[in-house]
Formats: structure tokens, sequence, C-alpha cells
């Protein structure tokens, strides 16, 4: 049966049919065997009865002239003529004594095995004269040929049911597999569904039945959820976009495209925590423009803006891809470096940070004045913790200013 047998409901249906058709071959059997012998019963009987009445009218004139020999010939006679099943026959007179008598004296052949009817069958016939009652007629047949023959019939009809139930449920089994396999494949398919989530799959309408109609359903709700599903995946893509923009608006200078000061104040924290697991050194660099107003006063915000846009990428042209410049607001900027090589390196970058910017300007036209103080904290020397850092970058970048502008000032006190 292969596939087939997987299914418990093919399995349970076939073995209820089978069981209601099993029954009703069974009931239907011992029915039909049942009428057969009460009709064959019947037949006998009537024979039997047919056969005394004859016998009954032949004797009687021999019991009215008291010939007893005659009689006896005749029954002699009789009995040659009778079957296998006839028992005993006795003519008795009015006072019922016995007048001539055949008996078989073999035993029957073997005890009867039909229940509650006996083995012999006996009939008693008026032996009658011109209306007068001389004797009686006893007649008893064997029901033993009877049997046999109903046993014959019985056997017989036990293998030609025997061979159509075989038949039957063959012819069952393959009508109920072509009838079921729309639904084994109706469940397939949502098993197939369930384990792969795949909702273009969609079930074969074979039949416009039940089934048929359940497979069209079926389909309808696949095409709806492929549809919803699809609806669902685009909104989260669209709510991952917009997730990824609000992220970079969060942590980008929308001016500048630098990372801003969230973007700062996480990863100092980041790495002063790799500095105090002793990870590598870290550099801070605090910068700010020098005469950056002037250029808004004269020029207007949006030159300022186009100033900052142009330091920027001056500045970025210096950095190695370690440093990592940040636009904190205004004209401030702070530059990490992870690992920090040496303070050499550290003042060198510095030095070419501000001649950098402080390279000629010229703006719409004018050539403006431009310059950067910086700042620099090294990590752990001048601080374990960002505030502190912070605070030494701020106080040597303030250094830096008081000393002129346009400079680089490093920290003063050793955190040892
Ligand atoms: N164009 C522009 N200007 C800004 C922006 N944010 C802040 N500012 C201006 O930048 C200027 C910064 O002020 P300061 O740092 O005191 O000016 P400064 O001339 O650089 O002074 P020093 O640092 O002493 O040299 C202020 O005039 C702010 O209004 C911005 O996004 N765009």
């Amino acid at each position: 049966m292969g596939r087939f047998t997987q299914h418990s409901l093919v399995r349970r249906l076939t073995r209820l049919n089978l069981a209601v058709m099993a029954g009703a071959l069974a009931l239907s059997f011992l029915l039909t065997q049942a009428w057969v012998f009460l009709l064959a019963r019947q037949r006998q009987q009537e024979a039997t009865e047919a056969a005394a009445g004859v016998m009954a009218q032949n004797v009687a004139p021999m019991l009215a002239f008291e010939d007893s020999r005659a009689a006896q010939a005749l029954l002699d006679e009789l009995v040659s003529r009778r079957g296998a099943d006839l028992m005993a026959v006795t003519v008795q007179d009015r006072a019922g004594r016995v007048y001539a008598q055949w008996q078989r004296t073999r035993a029957p052949a073997h005890p009867s095995w039909l229940p509650g009817f006996g083995q012999s069958y006996e009939r008693r016939m008026p032996v009658m004269v011109q209306g007068e009652r001389l004797g009686e007629l006893v007649w008893v047949e064997s029901l033993q040929g009877l049997e046999r023959v109903m046993l014959r019939i019985w056997l017989g009809s036990l293998a030609l049911f025997g061979a159509t139930g075989a038949l039957a449920i063959a012819a069952l089994r393959a009508v109920q597999r072509r009838a079921l396999s729309p639904l084994i494949a109706l469940t397939d398919l949502t098993e197939q569904v369930a384990q792969s989530q795949d909702y273009s799959l969609r079930a074969p309408v074979v039949r416009q039945d039940e089934v048929g109609r359940l497979a069209g359903r079926v389909n309808e709700m696949l095409g709806r959820i492929e549809a919803w599903h699809a609806d669902l995946r685009a909104q989260l893509e669209h709510e991952q976009r917009a997730g990824h923009e609000l992220h970079r608006l969060a942590h980008r200078d929308h001016l500048t495209g630098l990372p801003n000061r969230l973007s700062f104040d996480l990863e100092l924290e980041r790495h002063v925590v790799h500095v105090q697991q002793g990870g590598y050194e870290l550099g801070l660099m605090f910068i700010d423009l020098d005469h950056f107003k002037a250029i808004n006063d004269v020029l207007g915000h949006d030159a300022g803006d186009e100033v900052l846009v142009e330091v920027t990428q001056r500045m970025h042209h210096s950095l190695r891809v370690s440093d990592t410049l940040f636009r904190l607001g205004g004209d401030e900027f702070a530059l990490l470096i992870a690992p920090l090589g040496s303070e050499p390196s550290m003042e060198h970058l510095a030095e070419r940070l501000i001649q950098a910017v402080g390279e000629p300007l010229s703006i719409r036209g004018r050539v403006m004045p431009l310059g950067a103080s910086v700042g620099g904290a090294i990590a752990p020397r001048h601080g374990r913790d960002a505030a502190t850092l912070l605070r030494c970058a701020d106080a040597a970048m303030y250094e830096a200013k008081a000393a002129g502008k346009h400079c680089f000032r490093m920290a003063r006190h050793d955190n040892d």
C-alpha cells in the first residue's frame, strides 16, 4: 500500500468499510443458508407426506382382507424403491397392534449436527376404506440426507462468498485509495507548507466535490497568506531601511557627513573600555577652528557651512584608516586615534592637521584667515575614563588658543 498506509484516516476508513462489508456478507450468508435449509426441509416433508398417503391407500385393502403377507410384501417392495433416508414404516390395526413393519437395522451414519431439528421426521396417516378407519400407517424418515445436501451447499456457498469477499476487499481498497487520493495530496501539501513556509504552493483541484472545494479554499487561503507575507516582508524591509536612516541621522552630522557627538561619546566609551583592559593606548584630539565666526559674520552662514565642509575634507586627507574624525558641533571637531602609535606621531598628525586647515582659503572671491587650535590627551596616561580624558584634551585645546591659536598642545598632567 506504500504511502497509502501512512495515512491513518485512510487506514481507519478501510478498516471500517471492511468490517461493515464482512458483517453484511456474513449476515446475508447465514440468512440465505437458513432460508435454503427451511425450504429444503419443507420440500422433504411434503414428499414424505405424499409417499405416506399413497402407501396408506395401497395397504388399505390388505388390512381390510387381513392379508398381512401382502402388506409385508408391499412394504418390502416400497423400501427397495425409497432412498436411504427411510428409517421405518409400520402398519397398525385399529387396536394399534403391528400388522406389518419394515425397520432399518443400522444406526444413522453420524449424529445430527443441525441444532433443534432432531434426527428424524415422523408422519402418521390413517388407513381408510370407504370412510372407515381400519388402522394407521407410521412413516419415519431420517433428516441426514438433507443434512448432507445442506453441508455441501454451505461449503460451496462459503467458498463463493469467500472468493467474492476477497474480490470486494481488493476493489474497495482500490476505490478508496482513488477516492481519498485528493485528500491525501491536500494533507501532504499542508505539511509541506508548514515545513517549508512556502506559501506559493497550491493543491491540485481534481474534482468539484467536497474535497475539491476544500482544496480550492485552502488554495485561496494560501494565496492570501502569500500576499500578506509579501506585504509584511516589504513593510519589514521598509522599516529596516527607515531604521537604518534614523540610525544614520542620529549618528551622523548632516552637514559634513562626519559621525556626530553621540557617535563620539559611544566610540570614546568603547575605546576607553579596551584601554582599561590594557588593550592599547588611545589618542584624543580636540580641534577648534580659529576665526571661524568672522567668516560667518562677513560672508554669511551658508559660506560658513561651505568652509566647514572644506575643512573636513582637508583634515580627512591627513588621516589614516585607524583615525576617526567627529564633528562635535559648531566649529569643534574631535579625533580618536586607536591604537595610538606614539606621542610624537600624534604631535606630527596634529601639525599636519593644523597645516591643512591653515592653507589659504578662498571663499566667494575672498581669502579668509582660518586656522585650528588642537589639544591632545592620551589614555591611559592622562585619564583612564572618558570624562577625565575629555577634560584634559579640552584644557590642552584652550592652552593652544591662549598660546596664540593655530598650534597644538598636549595635556599637561600625567595620570600616573
Ligand atoms: N556656518 C555655521 N556656523 C556655525 C554652525 N554652528 C555654529 N556656528 C557658528 O560658529 C561660530 C563659532 O564661534 P567661535 O568658536 O566662538 O568663533 P571663533 O571665531 O572660531 O572664535 P575662536 O575659537 O576664539 O577663534 C559661532 O559664530 C556660531 O554661530 C554651523 O553649523 N554653521
